[in-house]
């Protein structure tokens, strides 16, 4: 059996590309209405895996209609600069979502960062009041990553109600989100980390395993239930036999997919449904911004038609 025909494989495009054709429409609609989305990437430095992402963002904001634009900042830049340049955008009402590209240079505290794009522009999902969303159940925007991994486990079918669920990995980013979108779907969540005693011990217990810990091949076969599903969400660059650059998880696919029901593939997993969960976030931030709009100055335009 090939990779690309094994029907355990839990491939994310499908979704993916169901997802952007309804933004695409959604996106043409508020264009036409005068708001057209516009999505704002900042990167500081140069890192690979946000390289492959900025490009993939770029190519399906295309595809759907969204405008793209990428501000690229020096690694010595300052906090208080990008700050300055992170206030310019909340300022311009062209822009409806801002993300900052992780990992920043260790000088700025990315944390400050996240906290300076309005809540009402913070399409990632980062900003402390929108992850205490999350916390209070109201899932309609998440980081995007965590809601893409949650969003290929309803692919399977599985009934969350109940569900033994392990993450491996406490990222504010990625595992603690994850472990919040699945409590409010009713999963039994245990959360894994580098001062687990024993991942493996927690890991074999799991229906379903979420692993985003940035570790080629931490995950091996004799860690995984038979019949589970695996969510590997890791994208690490390392060189293959063939002496060529290539992206891996952070699961030992090759060994685990014939133990497990279910596995996403890296790359085609999670990857590809980030970024369009990253441009549906896009249209919901844009519709919390219209109805602010209307209801800040939707009376005075009623008076003004009369
Ligand atoms: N597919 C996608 O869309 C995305 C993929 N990623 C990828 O996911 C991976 C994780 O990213 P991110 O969460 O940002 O990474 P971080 O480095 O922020 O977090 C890694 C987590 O793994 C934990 N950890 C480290 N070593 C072990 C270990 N041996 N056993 C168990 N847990 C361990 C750390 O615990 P502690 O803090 O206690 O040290 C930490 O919680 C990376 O490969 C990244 O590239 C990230 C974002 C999006
Ligand atoms: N604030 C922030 N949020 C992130 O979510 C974030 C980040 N910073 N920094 C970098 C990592 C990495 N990441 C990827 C997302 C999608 C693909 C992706 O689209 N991958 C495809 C394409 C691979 C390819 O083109 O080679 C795939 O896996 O099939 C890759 C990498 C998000 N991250």
């Amino acid at each position: 059996m090939t990779r690309t025909d094994d029907s355990r494989y839990l491939k994310g495009g499908p979704v993916a590309q169901r997802i952007i054709a309804s933004v695409r429409e959604d996106a043409a609609i508020a264009a036409a209405e005068g708001f057209p989305p516009k999505l704002v990437s900042i990167t500081v430095g140069d890192t690979a895996a946000v390289d492959v992402y900025v490009r993939n963002q770029r190519a399906k904001a295309a595809l759907a209609g969204i405008g793209f634009e990428e501000r690229r900042f020096a690694a010595d830049i300052t906090a208080g600069e990008l700050e300055a340049a992170i206030h310019g955008l909340n300022a311009d009402p062209r822009v409806t979502g801002i993300i900052i590209q992780r990992p920043v240079p260790a000088h700025i505290p990315i944390k400050t960062l996240q906290a300076a794009v309005h809540p009402l522009k913070d399409v990632e999902g980062m900003h402390p009041a929108s992850i205490g969303n999350i916390v209070y159940n109201q899932l309609d925007l998440a980081p995007c990553t965590a809601a893409a991994s949650v969003e290929l486990l309803k692919e399977t079918g599985l009934e969350l109600k109940g569900l033994e669920v392990v993450v491996v990995g406490h990222s504010e980013i990625v595992g603690k989100p994850i472990a919040f979108l699945l409590m409010s779907e009713g999963a039994t969540v245990t959360v894994c980390h580098h001062m687990t005693r024993s991942v493996a011990t927690h890991a074999r217990r799991a229906d379903a395993l979420f692993v985003a810990v940035g570790k080629p091949r931490l995950i091996k076969a004799d860690m995984v239930k038979p019949g589970a599903c695996v969510i590997d969400i890791g994208i690490n660059s390392e060189i293959g036999p063939d002496g060529e650059s290539r992206i891996v998880g952070d699961v030992d696919t090759d060994s685990v997919k014939e133990v497990a029901s279910w596995i996403t593939p890296v790359p085609s997993g999670v990857g590809p449904l980030t970024v369009a969960i990253l441009l549906r976030n896009t249209m919901v931030a844009l519709n919390r911004q219209r109805a602010l709009y209307r209801a800040t100055y939707g009376v005075a335009d009623q008076l003004a038609a009369e």
